[in-house]
C-alpha cells in the first residue's frame, strides 16, 4: 500500500516514461559496444563518446517528450538536485549492490537489510522527556509538503513483476533477506524511484547523463500538501460550487460537535484498512496523497483544513467586496506563510540546534534569485528521514484529562498505518492530537534507532509482505546513487573517518562504532543514511553534525530561494507580519478542535495541568490586518490590488499551479 501511495501522477509517468527511454537506450548501446570490446575498452569507448552518442540519438528521438518550456526552480516535477555526483556502480544507473559480488574498496557491500537488523533496529526505546511527539509528525507532515518521490511500477520498464521477483531487473531493486522469515519468502519487493533527464552538462558528458529521480511537490513551503501540486487536484480539493473561498470537505461524516473532515478520495472502494463494523471510511484526500499514512498526519491535514475555512470566512466578513478567488487565494498565502514560520521558527532549531541554526540558516536577508530553492537528493533520501528514528512505537490517545482514554486506548503503530476509520469512528482528532501534545517523542541514540514496529511491520497491503522501514531507506539511497557516509562528510567541511577510533569519536559509542565497521569493513563503503543516524547529537538538537549541516542548508536555500518567503519584501504588510507571528500550532489546535488546553509551545513536553494554558490565554492573529480600505478606485468590484501587487499576486497563482 505505501507503493501505492508513492506512483506517479499522469505528468511525473510522462516524464519519467522519457527518463526510462533514455536509460534503456543506454544500456542497449552500452551490451553493444560490450560483445565487441573488454570492460577497460569500454570504459575508454564511454569517456570518448558513446555518451554523445547516445544523448544525440535520444535527443532527436525522444526529447519532444518531456522538453519543457520554462524549467523552474522548485517547481514540482523537477529532479532532485545533486549536492554532490551521483555513485553508481556501472557509472550512469546501477546502484551499489546491484551487482553483490562487485567489490567496493576490497569489499562487498552490506545487504540493507543486514545494516538494518544489526545496527538500526531497536526493540525498544528511550523517551526524549524535552520534545512532545508532535515535533515528530511535524516533520513528516512538513517532509510531505517539499518532497514525493515517485516510485516507478511493475509495469514501468521491463514488465517484470517487482512484487515477484527476487532478482535486480529494472525496476525492481528487492531488499535481500539474510534472516528468512518463511520458507516462501527470501526477499522483500523494492520498486526503484522513478527516473528524469536531468541534464546537467556543466558537471561533464558521464555526470550529466546520470540517472536522476524526480521530486513530484512543490519544493517550496507553500501548503502544497494543502492545496495540492496541479490545477486538477485543487480544482478538486476546492468547495467552488459554495462561492466562498473554502476548501471541500466530508459529505458523510462530522465530527461529534459537527467539524468537518477532510473529503475521500474518489476512486471507491480506497485501500484503506477498514473497521470491519459499520459503515466504511475511505482513506481521505488532500494536497498530498499519503495523508491517510497515520493518524497524527491525518489530524494536522485536518487542522489546516479548518484553518483554511475558519480564516476565509473571516476574510469573508472583514471585505466583504472580495470575490470567492481572493478570499480562496489570500487565505491560502496566509496558510502558506504559517507553514514556513512553524518550520522555520518553531521546528528547525529543535532539529538541528541553535548554533548550527546560526551556522547554517542565520538571519533572513531577503530574496536571492542566485539560491536554487529545489530539494537536494541526499535530504529527501537521507538526511530528512532522520524523523523516522523518533517514531514512537505506540500511538497514544488521550482523553480530556490527558489520562490513556479508555474508550480509545493506545495501539500499537503498525494498527494505525491507513486506519482512517479510526478518527471517524473513534472520537475524532482530539485524542489522537491530545496524545501527540501530551506524549514524549522517541529519542535518538546511536544503539537505539528504528522502532522494531517499523523495521519489522510495517505495513505494506499490497504486497501482504511486512517491510523494513530502516532497510528501504538504506536501499533508496543506494537506489538514487548517493555518495557514501565519508563524502558528504567532507561535503559538509566535516573530518573524513579513517579509523575505528575516529569512527567511535563520531558516534560516541565504541561498541556501535565496531559494529559498524565489523559489517561495512571499510570507512568509505559505509552508506550515508547510517552513518548520518549514530552520530552524537549536537547539543540542543535531534541530529548530529552531519545530518545538522544537510537539514540547515536545506532549510536555508527552502527560505532565501522563495519569492514569496513570508518576509521577503512586498509579500505581507508590516502589520500583518506582526500578526501572522503571533500565530502557534497551539492556536492551530485551540481553534479547529474541542481541546481547550494547550501548552504554549507543544513541541515542548509538559506536564498537564502545570504546563498548559487555557485557549483564550494564546495569542491569536488579528485578521484585520487583512482589511482592505474601499477606495475610489476599488469601489466598482474590480481594483483589490495596485498594480505591484497584482503583479506579484499573479506570479503567486502561476508558481503554485
Ligand atoms: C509513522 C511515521 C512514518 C512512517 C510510517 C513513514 C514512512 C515512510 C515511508 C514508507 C517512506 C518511503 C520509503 C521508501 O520507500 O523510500 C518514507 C519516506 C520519507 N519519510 Fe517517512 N515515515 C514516517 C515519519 C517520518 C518522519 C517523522 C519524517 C521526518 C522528520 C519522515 C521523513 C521522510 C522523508 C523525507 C521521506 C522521503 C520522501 C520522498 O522524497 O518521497 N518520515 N517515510
Ligand atoms: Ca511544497
Amino acid at each position: 500500500m505505501l507503493k501505492f501511495f508513492r506512483q506517479a501522477d499522469p505528468e511525473t509517468k510522462h516524464i519519467s516514461k522519457a527518463a526510462e527511454v533514455f536509460q534503456k537506450t543506454l544500456r542497449v548501446l552500452k551490451k553493444k559496444v560490450k560483445q565487441r570490446y573488454n570492460q577497460e575498452k569500454l570504459d575508454v569507448a564511454f569517456s570518448k563518446g558513446l555518451y554523445s552518442f547516445a544523448w544525440h540519438y535520444f535527443w532527436t528521438h525522444f526529447m519532444f517528450l518531456f522538453v519543457r518550456q520554462n524549467p523552474r526552480w522548485g517547481a514540482a516535477n523537477t529532479a532532485l538536485v545533486r549536492w554532490l555526483p551521483a555513485e553508481y556502480e556501472d557509472g550512469e544507473s546501477e546502484p551499489k549492490g546491484w551487482n553483490p559480488e562487485r567489490l567496493h574498496n576490497g569489499f562487498q557491500l552490506p545487504p540493507a537489510r543486514t545494516v538494518s537488523r544489526e545496527i538500526m533496529t531497536s526493540a525498544s526505546k528511550w523517551k526524549d522527556d524535552s520534545y512532545s511527539q508532535l515535533l515528530v509528525d511535524w516533520g513528516q507532515y512538513i517532509s510531505h509538503d517539499i518532497t514525493l518521490t515517485p516510485q516507478s511500477t511493475s509495469t514501468d520498464g521491463s514488465g517484470v513483476d517487482c512484487l515477484k521477483t527476487c532478482e535486480n531487473v529494472h525496476p525492481c531493486f528487492p531488499i535481500q533477506l539474510d534472516d528468512k522469515r518463511s520458507p516462501a519468502q527470501s526477499c522483500m519487493p523494492f520498486f526503484r524511484s522513478t527516473s528524469d533527464c536531468f541534464v546537467n552538462f556543466q558537471s561533464g558528458i558521464r555526470q550529466a547523463l546520470q540517472r536522476q529521480q524526480l521530486n513530484a511537490m512543490t519544493s517550496f513551503i507553500d501548503a502544497s500538501a494543502v492545496y495540492g501540486r496541479d490545477l486538477k487536484l485543487e480544482s478538486f480539493l476546492r468547495d467552488l460550487p459554495g462561492r466562498n473561498g473554502k476548501l471541500a470537505v466530508n459529505a458523510r461524516f462530522k465530527d461529534p460537535k459537527g467539524r468537518p473532515y477532510l473529503p475521500f478520495v474518489t476512486k471507491l472502494p480506497s485501500a484503506c484498512h477498514q473497521d470491519l463494523q459499520g459503515e466504511r471510511v475511505e482513506c481521505f484526500s488532500a494536497g498530498d496523497n499519503r495523508v491517510s499514512e497515520g493518524l497524527p498526519l491525518t489530524s494536522l491535514h485536518t487542522l489546516w483544513l479548518r484553518e483554511h475555512n475558519r480564516i476565509a470566512e473571516a476574510l469573508k466578513h472583514i471585505n466583504g467586496h472580495w470575490s470567492p478567488e481572493m478570499i480562496y487565494q489570500e487565505t491560502r498565502k496566509i496558510i502558506g506563510a504559517l507553514h514556513q514560520i512553524i518550520t522555520l521558527r518553531d521546528y528547525a532549531p529543535k532539529i538541528i540546534g541553535p548554533e548550527s541554526f546560526k551556522d547554517y540558516i542565520g538571519p533572513y536577508r531577503g530574496y536571492d534569485p542566485s539560491v536554487d530553492p529545489s530539494i537536494a537528493n541526499v535530504f529527501a533520501t537521507a538526511a530528512f528521514r532522520f524523523g523516522h528514528a523518533t517514531i514512537s512505537p505506540i500511538l497514544y490517545r488521550l482523553n480530556e484529562s490527558f489520562q490513556e482514554d479508555e474508550r480509545f486506548p493506545h495501539l500499537r503503530l503498525h494498527n494505525t498505518l491507513f486506519s482512517p476509520w479510526r478518527i471517524v469512528k473513534e472520537g475524532g482528532i482530539e485524542p489522537v492530537l491530545r496524545g501527540v501534545i501530551g506524549s514524549a517523542a522517541s529519542a535518538v541514540s546511536a544503539d537505539m534507532l528504528l522502532a522494531d514496529e517499523v523495521t519489522e511491520r510495517l505495513v505494506v497491503l499490497d504486497t501482504l509482505k511486512q517491510m523494513d522501514l530502516a532497510a528501504l531507506n538504506l536501499q533508496r539511497g543506494r537506489d538514487h546513487g548517493l555518495p557514501g557516509y565519508n563524502d558528504w562528510r567532507e561535503f559538509c567541511g566535516l573530518q573524513r573517518i579513517k579509523t575505528l577510533d575516529d569512527l567511535s569519536l563520531a558516534v560516541g559509542d565504541c561498541r556501535v562504532a565496531k559494529r559498524i565497521l565489523d559489517i561495512y569493513k571499510h570507512p568509505d563503503n559505509i552508506d550515508v543514511y547510517p552513518g548520518g543516524l549514530v552520530e552524537r547529537l549536537l547539543p540542543g538538537s535531534r541530529t548530529g553534525p552531519l545530518f545538522a549541516c544537510l537539514i540547515g542548508r536545506q532549510m536555508k536555500v527552502l527560505r532565501d530561494g522563495d519569492r514569496f518567503w513570508w518576509e521577503a519584501d512586498g509579500v505581507f504588510t508590516q502589520q500583518q507580519k506582526e500578526e501572522l507571528l503571533k500565530f502557534s500550532l497551539s492556536h492551530l489546535i485551540c481553534d479547529n478542535s474541542d481541546i481547550g488546553e494547550v501548552p504554549p509551545d507543544p513541541f515542548r513536553l509538559g506536564n498537564y495541568p502545570s504546563h498548559y494554558v487555557s485557549c483564550d490565554q494564546i495569542p491569536s492573529m488579528n485578521l484585520v490586518a487583512w482589511k482592505e480600505e474601499m477606495g475610489e478606485d476599488n469601489k466598482n468590484n474590480t481594483m483589490f490590488f495596485d498594480a505591484t501587487e497584482r503583479e506579484m499576486l499573479h506570479e503567486f497563482i502561476i508558481k503554485f499551479k
